[in-house]
């Protein structure tokens, strides 16, 4: 096995820069550098020196041997000053050790992995906690690598455990394969774990957490739709002017609100025929992106827009036009008339449409993983046939070996891993 080692902290210059070393050598590596094995456990001031004995650092180190460290392994870690050159000559002094060798991206999450420090959901969610970027998102990222899910999936995987254990048992004492005599309790158990699975497949998904809650500004040409955007974001994202037909093409941007993702849509005003061939592309794209929304701000005239777009009427602070009856909101991004009550109710809306904060929130695998679990348990009160219910039951069980990463390929780990940076 490799030693690998790599710099954990984010890119030089800084205050300091962490060097982490894992695997067998690490505390060869670390004593060639540091003159000796500084006491386990506790930060020691050293001087790190290369083979010629020239000073490379004045550095805090830390020796923590394996198994009971992140990766399972025995671990060095290195506290430099964090300049550019500083972190060069360090990682120069351990390449040239044997066994040592840099570490490729994820390489300590996936060794922590392989020493069952963590399993597969709660790597997952270290990735994303990587790569959270909204209140929200680090939330729910936190609780999915702290366990939250693979918590439960112990617990299901113990319930159907116990299931198997009664069909077995229902067939020591009987003589046929027949198992009419299950008690009524086994039946009323896999339901309920069934429906159970089935309330976490209904609840919102990761990929809403990620993406973002999608809005899209449609309307009529010149009814103020991208100077409606760019008040939203607070950036001059796209190009407002008297002309209609302005906005040609679809224009997305992603921005955190009230901690919550949002992705807004610019999108080309809609006429039913216009004469410019570009525009009417646009117009196109428009409508499509109407269709992805997970909500529309309709620009237009009252009850033209959208099943269940909101009606705002913009440009309120031009009296002269025909105001809505009863718009959802009234607005104006010239004067910002309305503008943050608009904030507040689209936060108010995205919110139910995202994990609740703090809430584990299924990713496609995850999600496909417990599909076909719920899939395997449901109806299966109504199965008489032992064998087809014990096979229910495994392929239920496998379900939630694969949730945790008991059984996993190394394809699928190679893709999850790649996505984590290097030091990590
Ligand atoms: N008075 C006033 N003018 C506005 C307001 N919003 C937009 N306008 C003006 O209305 C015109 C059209 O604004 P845009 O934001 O480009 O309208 P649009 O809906 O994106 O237009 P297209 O992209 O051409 O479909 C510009 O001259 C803006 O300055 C507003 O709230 N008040
Ligand atoms: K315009
Ligand atoms: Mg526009």
């Amino acid at each position: 096995m490799d030693t690998i080692y790599a710099l954990s902290s984010g890119n030089p210059p800084a205050g300091i820069a962490v060097v982490r070393v894992s695997g067998p050598a690490a505390g060869y590596a670390l004593a060639a550098l540091a003159g000796s094995l500084p006491d386990a456990r506790r930060a020691s001031a050293r001087k790190l020196k290369d083979n010629a004995g020239n000073i490379l650092d004045d550095a805090l180190v830390l020796w923590l041997p394996g198994p009971g460290t992140a990766t399972g392994e025995d671990i060095a870690e290195l506290h430099l000053h964090g300049g550019r050159a500083v972190v060069a000559a360090v990682e120069s002094a351990l390449g040239e050790q044997d066994g040592l060798r840099r570490a490729n991206p994820g390489e300590f999450t996936r060794r922590a992995f392989a020493n069952g420090r963590i399993d597969l959901a709660e790597a997952e969610g270290l990735g994303d906690l990587l790569t959270a970027e909204t209140e929200l998102q680090r939330r729910s990222a936190m609780a999915l690598a702290g366990g939250a899910l693979s918590r439960k999936a112990e617990e299901w995987r113990e319930t159907v455990l116990q299931l198997s254990a009664q069909v077995e048992a229902s067939l020591d004492f009987s003589d046929e394969d027949d198992v009419a005599a299950l008690p009524e309790a086994f039946t009323t158990r896999a339901e309920a774990l069934a429906e159970e699975l089935s309330e976490w497949l209904q609840r919102p998904r990761a990929e809403k957490l990620h993406e973002g809650y999608r809005v899209v500004l449609a309307g009529p040409p010149n009814a103020g739709k991208s100077m409606l955007f760019n008040a939203l974001l607070d950036d001059e994202a796209a190009i407002v002017a008297p002309t209609a037909g302005t906005t040609r093409d679809v224009l997305e941007r992603s921005v955190s609100i009230g901690g919550v993702p949002f992705s807004f849509v610019d999108t080309a005003g809609l006429r039913n025929e216009s004469s410019d061939a570009i525009e009417n592309i646009g117009i196109e794209r428009a409508r499509k992106q109407a269709d992805l929304a997970d909500l529309v701000l309709w620009l237009g005239e009252e009850g033209h827009g959208p099943d269940g777009a909101w009606e705002v009427d913009a440009k309120s602070d031009t009296p002269d036009l025909a105001r809505k009856k009863a718009p959802t909101l009234r607005v104006s991004a010239l004067t910002g008339e309305g503008i943050n009550l608009l904030r507040d109710k689209l936060i108010q809306q995205a919110r139910g449409a995202m994990p609740a904060p703090g809430a584990v929130a299924l990713n496609a695998r995850q999600y496909t993983i417990i599909a076909e679990a719920r899939d395997a348990l449901s109806g299966i009160g109504g199965e008489f046939d032992s064998l087809l219910i014990g096979e229910r039951l495994r392929l239920c069980r496998l379900a939630f070996d694969r949730l945790l990463g008991r059984t996993s390929t190394e394809n699928m780990l190679d893709a999850l891993f790649g996505r984590f940076c290097i030091g990590k």
